[in-house]
């Protein structure tokens, strides 16, 4: 069997982004939308980028900024996707990918099954599908989304950890896994023992 893609998001330090290399994950995200607990500087997320290896997807999270800044700091850390968490236009979604970038687009449970009931979900986006409070380690329930499986590559997030992630996996097929605060020893810092067991429960499902 196929195992999920893994993203472990909200990396800020080196312990933590060599533990998301050497677990096997596919990508690592860095929030640079202000105010998160999770916050990274361009200059320690250039830092982090360079020791990584170039298998890795390097995503940018972002939050209500305005494209230009995210393409601005998109640019000056390497990074090969953009995550976006609300405030964007289909049109941005085109500029990054007109500039070479992955995207990655964040949407509420709530705000997915609207659109969708709606007819008016972008097929074409990968999608990340997460409770209403993003990196707030909240969870939605899954089954709401077996009536309406998502398109393509999407990936689940909200509340996973590595207790329920295996279970969550079995009952939902996501073909992707994003966590945040379930790897994380307090608000804000990763502990590397949770990356690794997080990946491990992921490839155990
Ligand atoms: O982590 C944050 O503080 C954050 C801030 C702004 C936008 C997104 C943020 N986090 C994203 O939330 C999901 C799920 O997180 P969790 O596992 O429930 O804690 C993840 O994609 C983060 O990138």
């Amino acid at each position: 069997m196929r195992h999920p893609f893994v993203k472990i998001c909200g990396i800020t330090t080196m312990d933590a982004a060599a533990a998301v290399a050497e677990s096997g994950a596919g990508a690592i995200g860095f929030v640079f939308a202000p105010g998160s607990p999770r916050e990274v500087s361009v200059e320690v997320a250039q830092s982090l980028i360079t020791e990584l290896p170039l298998s890795l997807e390097t995503v940018g999270v972002f939050r209500r900024q305005p494209i230009e800044m995210v393409l601005r700091i998109a640019g000056q850390v390497g990074l090969t996707t953009v995550q976006l968490h609300g405030g964007e236009t289909d049109a941005d979604f085109d500029r990054l990918h007109a500039e070479g970038l992955d995207t990655i687009r964040a949407i509420s449970i709530d705000d997915y099954l609207r659109l969708t009931a709606a007819g008016q979900l972008r097929t074409e986006d990968r999608l990340l599908i997460d409770a209403v409070t993003p990196g707030g380690g909240e969870r939605f329930d899954p089954s709401r989304l077996t009536g309406e499986p998502p398109p393509g590559s999407w990936i689940l997030a909200g509340g996973l950890t590595g207790q329920n992630v295996a279970e969550l996996v079995r009952a939902v097929h996501p073909p992707g896994v994003d966590v945040s605060s379930g790897v994380e020893a307090r608000r804000g810092v990763k502990d590397p023992s949770l990356i690794r067991a997080f990946v491990d429960a992921v490839r155990a499902a």
